[in-house]
C-alpha cells in the first residue's frame, strides 16, 4: 500500500482544510490539519497565540510543528504561512508531494471576508495585495503540483487533484 502523504499549501481561503478532508477520504488516508497540531501543542488557539505574542512567534511554532511532523499516509492541510519555514517545508517534502491550491486574489476575497480578524500571520500593516504577492512566489517555489481553484466546485478540484497525483 502507498504510505506517502499529500501536503496541501496555499493562501488562507484556498480550501486546504475542506478539500483536504475530502481527499483523505477518497484516498483512504488519515487527515491532519497542522493548525490543529499547533493549537494542541500550545494549548491555545491560533488567535490567542497571535494576541499574546506576535505573528513571528506563530510562524516559529508552525515551523517547529512541521519539522517534527511524523505523519505517514496522511493528507496534510498546512496553514497558509507554512511556506515561511524552509526546514518545515523540507520535512513536508520528505512526506510526499506538495500540492499548491492556487486561487486568485479576487477569488480569495470572495471567499473570506474577515482577513483582519482571521489570524493571518502577517506584518500588522501589510496589505492583502502585498501578502498575496509575497506568498505566491513561495507557494510556487515549493509546489510539485498546482491546481487552479478559481470558480470550480470542490468536486471538480478534487477530481483534478486526484488525476494529477496519479
Ligand atoms: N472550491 C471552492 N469554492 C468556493 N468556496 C470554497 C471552495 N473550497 C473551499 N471553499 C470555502 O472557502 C472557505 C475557506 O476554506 P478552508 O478549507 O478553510 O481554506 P484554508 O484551509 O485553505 O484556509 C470555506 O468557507 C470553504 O467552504
Ligand atoms: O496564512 C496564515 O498566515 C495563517 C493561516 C491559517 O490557516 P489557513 O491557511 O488554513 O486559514 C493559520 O495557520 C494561521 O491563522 C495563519
Ligand atoms: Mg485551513
Amino acid at each position: 500500500m502507498n504510505k506517502e502523504s499529500v501536503v496541501l499549501v496555499g493562501m488562507p481561503g484556498a480550501g486546504k482544510s475542506t478539500i483536504g478532508v475530502l481527499l483523505a477520504k477518497e484516498l483512504a488516508k488519515d487527515f491532519v490539519d497542522t493548525d490543529v497540531l499547533i493549537q494542541l501543542r500550545e494549548d491555545k488557539t491560533l488567535q490567542q497565540i497571535l494576541d499574546e505574542t506576535d505573528y513571528m512567534n506563530l510562524r516559529r511554532i508552525e515551523g517547529e510543528v512541521l519539522q517534527d511532523a511524523d505523519l505517514p499516509n496522511c493528507v496534510i492541510a498546512t496553514g497558509g504561512s507554512a511556506v515561511y519555514s524552509e526546514p518545515g517545508m523540507a520535512r513536508m517534502r520528505e512526506l510526499g508531494p506538495i500540492v499548491f491550491l492556487k486561487c486568485s486574489a479576487d477569488e480569495l476575497r470572495r471567499r473570506i471576508h474577515n482577513y483582519e480578524t482571521r489570524g493571518i500571520a502577517k506584518r500588522p500593516e501589510q496589505s492583502f495585495a502585498d501578502l498575496f504577492a509575497e506568498r505566491q512566489a513561495l507557494y510556487e517555489r515549493y509546489a510539485d503540483i498546482t491546481v487552479e481553484c478559481d470558480a470550480k466546485s470542490q468536486e471538480v478540484i478534487l477530481s483534478e487533484l486526484k488525476s494529477q497525483l496519479d
